[in-house]
């Protein structure tokens, strides 16, 4: 099966300021996948460089195995702000919708669209920015995209609008086997819905790969104090993610599909926020 998204030493600069660097990423189709990082880390760049609004500097990216072209029919993208047409009300969007793409799913859009509670005479330039998310939303998914790209959908929504826009969104992938990427901060969500993450940092891939890998490859150990060289009791394949110490213990985030077998640490599991703050926090690749 065609990938979702490929990037080959994929680079995208803003005069001066780099906003991704050397971005190499092989992200299977029919995934949700959550794409963290900081502000500023370069997140809505690669959802830009995906959907074709923005060119790289360097490197190669295939979408859907073909270079991004903006406005095609497989790929739908809701971008940061959740445009909409603030003079259309909520049913006009959806006759646009219709008129604009033959491959228009007019049952899925009202049946969205009831289910979010919106109503269709109201204009969108009235909505709240939770409902303007909904509709936006239901636009894209609508179009019935093979790819489905959601620049921090939920960062204007209330826990309950969040919970619903996330079981719309896990419906869509259940029943329709699309693919998303879906940018935001809120790891806690994006642990209850995504299956392959995305930790992008300062403009560079920090880490990448299904959740259950990571979960599984990655664990806190905590030890008596030791200083870096005494680290080395740890195998060659153990990557330390990040370290703390104080005068007594030291504790480690690593990475290692091994078993830490040294009795020396007791070993703990990570949830994926755990994973997450460590590259954050951690130290550069
Ligand atoms: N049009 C632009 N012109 C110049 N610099 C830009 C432009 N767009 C983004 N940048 C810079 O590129 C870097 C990455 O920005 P980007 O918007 O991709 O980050 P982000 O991870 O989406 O951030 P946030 O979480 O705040 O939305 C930042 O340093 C930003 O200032």
């Amino acid at each position: 099966m065609t990938d979702a998204l490929t990037a080959h030493h994929l680079t995208k600069r803003y005069g001066r300021r780099t906003a991704l660097t050397d971005c190499t990423l092989e992200i299977p189709a029919g995934r949700v996948v959550g794409l963290v990082g900081p502000n500023g880390a370069g997140k809505s760049t690669l959802l830009q460089l995906a959907c074709g609004l923005l060119d790289p500097t360097a490197g190669r990216i295939e979408v859907l195995g073909k270079r991004p072209v903006s406005g095609v029919k497989e790929v739908g993208f809701v971008a940061q702000d959740t445009p909409v047409y603030p003079g259309l009300t909520v049913a006009e969007h959806l006759r646009l919708g219709a008129r604009l793409n033959p491959s228009w799913d007019r049952a899925l859009a009202d049946r969205r669209i009831d289910q979010v509670g919106l109503d269709p005479a109201q204009k969108a330039g009235k909505l709240s920015g939770g409902q303007r998310a909904q509709l936006a939303l239901t636009v894209a998914a609508a179009k019935r995209p093979e790819l489905l790209l959601l620049d921090e959908p939920v960062a204007a929504l209330d826990p309950l609008a969040r919970r619903t826009f996330l079981q719309g969104l896990m419906e869509l992938t259940a029943d329709q086997g699309i693919s998303v990427i879906m940018s935001s901060h809120l790891v806690a969500d994006l642990e209850r819905v995504c299956d392959y993450l995305i930790v992008l940092v300062a403009s560079e891939v920090r880490v990448a790969g299904d959740v259950d890998d990571l979960l599984a490859s990655h664990h806190r150990l905590a030890g008596r104090r030791r200083d870096s060289t005494g680290l080395a009791v740890l195998e060659k394949s153990v990557a330390v993610i990040e370290e703390s110490h104080t005068d007594v213990q030291s504790t480690l985030v690593v990475r290692s599909t091994a078993p830490i077998d040294d009795p020396s640490w007791q070993v703990d599991r990570l949830d994926l926020e755990d994973v997450v703050l460590a590259y954050l926090s951690g130290r550069p690749r």
